[in-house]
């Protein structure tokens, strides 16, 4: 597995965005899909593809195509924030949703909702959120992929917390991770810093 900090000067500046307190709802949720949309061209370099006969305007030629299912699994809500993004380059990718929050006494993640298309399992999975804590939440969220057969996973996030990769990369050593950037740490209510506050309210206005 690896743990990729996608370094760019188009998403460090979005970023700005994001953690910016004074960023509005409207430009925080452009500015994520935009950096989730280009964080998709790393994190699928991978893909598979298949040749095939195409025929130009001068003449037959071997092409290639996608030739392996996608589907994009956000954890919610926040998650959600990244699936536009990350659909206008991958619009054939199914979304398959999950439903988890983070308990704030305890920091158990909590499940709540699940639906995934019927070929996730032989899918690549990019589970999306962009909040990476104490991995709780997307450690639940793998586990609940590979019990229903899922193999080939990978992690999207915007922030990540060392002490969240830590626990994700001891418990699932072949999921690889994406982050725009890995944050200094956890502060004492297990909050990035200086991360970008709560994304999901951020995302949906909620505070
Ligand atoms: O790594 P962890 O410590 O588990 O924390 C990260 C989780 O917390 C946030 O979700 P939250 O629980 O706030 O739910 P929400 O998206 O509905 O706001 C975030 O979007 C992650 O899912
Ligand atoms: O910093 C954090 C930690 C968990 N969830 C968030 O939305 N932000
Ligand atoms: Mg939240």
């Amino acid at each position: 597995m690896s743990v990729i900090e996608i370094k760019h000067p188009l998403i460090e500046h979005k970023l700005t965005n994001l953690r910016n307190k004074y960023t509005d709802t409207k430009l925080f949720r452009e500015s994520l899909n935009e950096i989730a949309g280009l964080m998709t061209y790393e994190a699928t370099k991978d893909l598979e593809v298949k040749e095939v006969e195409t025929e130009t305007p001068l003449q037959m030629t071997i092409t290639k195509v996608l030739s392996q299912p996608v589907t994009l699994v956000p954890i919610l809500r926040a998650g959600l924030g990244m699936v536009e993004g990350i659909l206008q380059f991958v619009p054939t990718a199914k979304v398959g949703h999950l439903g988890v929050y983070r308990n704030e006494e305890t920091l158990e993640p909590v499940y709540y909702y699940a639906k995934m298309p019927s070929n996730v399992a032989e899918s690549k999975v990019l589970i999306v959120d962009p909040m990476l804590a104490t991995g709780g939440s997307v450690n639940y969220t793998i586990d609940y992929l590979k019990g229903v057969g899922v193999s080939n996973i990978s992690f999207l996030c915007i922030i990540a917390a060392p002490e969240g990769i830590a626990k994700v990369v001891e418990r699932h050593p072949d999921v690889d991770i994406y982050a725009a950037c890995i944050d200094e740490g956890l502060n004492e209510h297990a909050y990035i810093y200086p991360g970008l506050g709560d994304a999901g309210d951020r995302i949906f206005g909620t505070k």
